[in-house]
């Protein structure tokens, strides 16, 4: 008999670590026959250009309406997509389909929304990102961590080497004591754990709720001048931390040296920006900034540094709907 094939919805607060958990999972050989989803197919898809960095993973893109939610019509064409075009490729089924959701969704409207997958008999779960170092701050202000916390089968402490994991745990203990703790240290082990197989839960039942609105997070595109130099950039976004403060949630994008041409992908969750990191094939993404914050509009952005060369506009994300199975 075929094993099932598992639904794996990776969830987590946004720069929890749900991109970098999912990376070095594929990197493990036992990560054969997976299939990612990536529910962000703006114009500045960072997440799943660094997933295609990881080899050719069969990768499909949901694009809908909202950076911060997911539309779930698309999800499910979307999966029923993978699994059809593997079968009429004479492949055997994927022994997993990983969706990392976006970082304010809330799982429960995901996983209703799969009822009309039934006859496709996935095994479903949700493994959970809990960053060590922010978790129960962002707890807080922001009930989807609840949400996401409360759903999962696993739970996975990140971020163990920036902070001691007892408030993460003691956080994910008190909402979700049934959850499996994944508390390694070593990323490999971490992601070994994770996505280790685990007995799956039922498709909750029920009509699907609505995405709550999320009124007080914006999610701004941030491009540069052609006349920004590279310091333009680099001052640009120490302000933008320091106007911020803990209203900075997390940045994420691409920008491009304007002496080498060379394309990073710079990162900071909270104010803590990540080292630019350069991306290969990077000719191709494009040069702009995706901030989301708390309690600040674009108008509010634009004045970080009136003078900088600097555009800063609601950040839309892409429409198109493209499915890559592989
Ligand atoms: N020090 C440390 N940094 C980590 C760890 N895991 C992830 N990060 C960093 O945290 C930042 C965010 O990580 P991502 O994996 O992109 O987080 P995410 O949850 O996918 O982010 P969104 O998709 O924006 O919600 C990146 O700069 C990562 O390099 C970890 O275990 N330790």
């Amino acid at each position: 008999m075929t094993a099932r094939t598992e639904f794996i919805l990776l969830a987590g607060f946004l720069g929890s670590g749900k991109t970098s958990l999912l990376v070095d999972w594929l990197a493990l050989p036992e990560a054969a026959q997976t299939a990612v989803i990536v529910n962000e197919a703006g114009e500045i898809d960072v997440d799943g250009a660094i997933i295609a960095e990881s080899g050719t993973i069969p990768m499909a893109m949901l694009a809908n309406g909202c950076v911060c939610c997911s539309l779930t019509n698309d999800l499910v064409f979307t999966i029923r997509a993978l699994v059809e075009e593997r079968e009429k490729a004479g492949l055997p089924p994927f022994r997993r389909i990983v969706l990392e959701g976006s970082g304010l969704s809330r799982p429960g409207p995901i996983l209703r929304s799969l009822a009309p997958l039934a006859p496709l008999n996935l095994a479903v779960r949700v493994v959970t990102t809990c960053d060590a170092s922010q978790a129960a701050e962002q707890a807080r202000h922001f009930d989807e961590v609840a949400s996401q916390l409360a759903a999962a089968s696993t739970i996975v402490i990140t971020k163990p080497d920036l902070a001691g994991t007892g408030a993460a745990e003691a956080l994910a203990g008190a909402i979700n004591p049934l959850a499996t703790l994944v508390l390694e240290q070593d990323r490999a082990a971490r992601a070994r754990a994770a996505f280790a197989p685990a007995p799956p839960a039922a498709l909750p039942a029920g009509p699907m709720a609505p995405e709550r609105a999320h009124p007080r997070v914006s999610v701004l595109r941030v491009a540069f001048a052609p006349e920004a130099g590279w310091e333009d950039r680099l001052d640009w976004m120490e302000d933008l931390a320091a106007f911020c403060g803990d209203r900075l949630l997390r940045v994420k994008g691409f920008i491009r040296h304007p002496g080498t041409g060379a394309t990073l992908l710079v990162q900071a969750v909270g104010t803590l920006f990540s080292p630019p990191a350069p991306m290969s094939g990077g000719q191709d993404l494009p040069e702009a900034l995706v901030v989301i914050a708390r309690d600040l509009s674009a108008q509010d952005l634009r004045v970080v540094n009136p003078a900088a060369p600097v555009l800063v506009a609601p950040y839309r994300p892409g429409k198109a709907l493209t499915c890559v199975p592989g």
